[in-house]
């Protein structure tokens, strides 16, 4: 499909993310008039190559964001790999807060998608490895659909070579500790997120990041109806063999109950589109989030280090390197 590159939308560790429309005539209808396209330099190019084969692997999900194919271009002399996806309008939930939570109706509805999207990778093998708000995206229709594959892990593979991965505030206790990552390790963060979603504040400050490592769980908002503080519970066991999978979640009041309006709160869902340019990875205590490239033989793979010192490693100051320009520009 040949396209043209349009404003930045949004950054992440190693890609730019942009709008894209298609420029041939004859793939209207084939493709929407707007989509996003996901680009790295030769250095991130590898992460957007597995990124793509995973989104091939899980299949279409309505929970989880389309892609419509891969390719490369050459602009302003760099190589770039490029993952054409389905645009969100609304940008992630992370850019939708603003300090501010959202009603708990609405936190309901995005729990209750998160979940059904999360059901399906991990019936198909995955964890996804990266759950948080910045990769969770919302749509005009005010639906939301789980975006950014890059750290995905298939749970059938070797273990060998896996590293540390995530974003640490919302890390399970048996990532940080254990370097564990299967798909209850998703169940944990998805908790991080709503406590996110429904506060507007992450589920542990930075401050209390050592708590990672003790017995102490995420704080449970105060104001949270009591299925909700009990679905949060559900979440946070420490345990990731007692924790609850999302199947087990689904079912769970808190999301299977529809509760549209019932805290008396207007939904929010036709709010304005958000035209800000968000930054991810985003993180409200103002340190970049940490990710890894898993070292592909046993040969490479490091001995951990303690998971204090595994933490303060996660925190490190990484400036990114955005040499994309923001101008419309014919890619093809
Ligand atoms: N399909 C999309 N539609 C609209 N905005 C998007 C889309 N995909 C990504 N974005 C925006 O770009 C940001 C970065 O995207 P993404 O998280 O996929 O990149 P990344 O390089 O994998 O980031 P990270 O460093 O967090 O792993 C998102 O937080 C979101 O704001």
């Amino acid at each position: 499909m040949e396209w043209v590159r349009g404003e930045t939308i949004g950054h992440g560790t190693f890609s730019t993310v942009s709008l894209a429309t298609p420029s041939n005539i004859k793939h209207s209808g084939e493709f929407p008039s707007l989509m996003a396209v996901k680009s790295s330099n030769s250095y991130g190019g590898a992460a957007i190559a597995y990124e793509k084969t995973v989104l091939d692997s899980l299949g279409d999900c309505p929970e989880i964001v389309r892609c419509y194919g891969e390719d490369q271009t050459v602009e302003n002399g760099e190589k770039l790999h490029n993952l054409l996806l389905e645009y969100a309008s609304r940008g992630s939930l992370a850019s939708q807060l603003n300090g501010e939570g959202l009603p708990e109706s609405t936190v309901r509805r995005h729990t209750g998608s998160v979940l059904r999207g999360l059901r399906h990778i991990h019936s198909k093998g995955f964890a996804h490895c990266d759950i948080k708000l910045g990769n969770i995206l919302l749509f005009g229709d005010g639906a939301v659909k789980i975006a950014d594959f890059g750290l995905a892990r298939d749970l059938t593979a070797s273990k060998d070579g896996v590293e540390i991965r995530g974003t640490p505030l919302y890390m399970a206790p048996e990532s940080v500790n254990d370097n564990e990552y299967g798909a209850a390790a998703d169940v944990w963060a998805l908790g991080c997120a709503v406590v996110e979603m429904f506060s507007g504040e992450t589920a542990w400050s930075v401050d209390e990041g050592s708590h990672f490592m003790s017995e102490e769980l995420p704080k449970i908002p105060e104001e949270l109806s009591e299925e909700g503080k009990d679905f949060l519970r559900k979440c946070f066991v420490r345990n990731p063999e007692k924790r609850w999978t999302a199947e087990m979640l689904l079912n769970h009041p808190f999301v299977a109950v529809d509760c549209e309006g019932k805290d008396g709160q207007r939904d929010e869902i036709f709010m304005d589109v958000k035209e800000d340019v968000t930054t991810s990875p985003r993180c409200p205590f103002g340190f970049p989030d940490w990710e890894s490239v898993s070292s592909e033989s046993e040969a490479q793979y490091q001995p951990l280090d303690s998971p204090v010192v595994r933490f303060e490693s996660l925190v490190s100051e990484t400036v990114p390197d955005w040499s994309i320009s923001e101008d419309w520009i014919t890619v093809r």
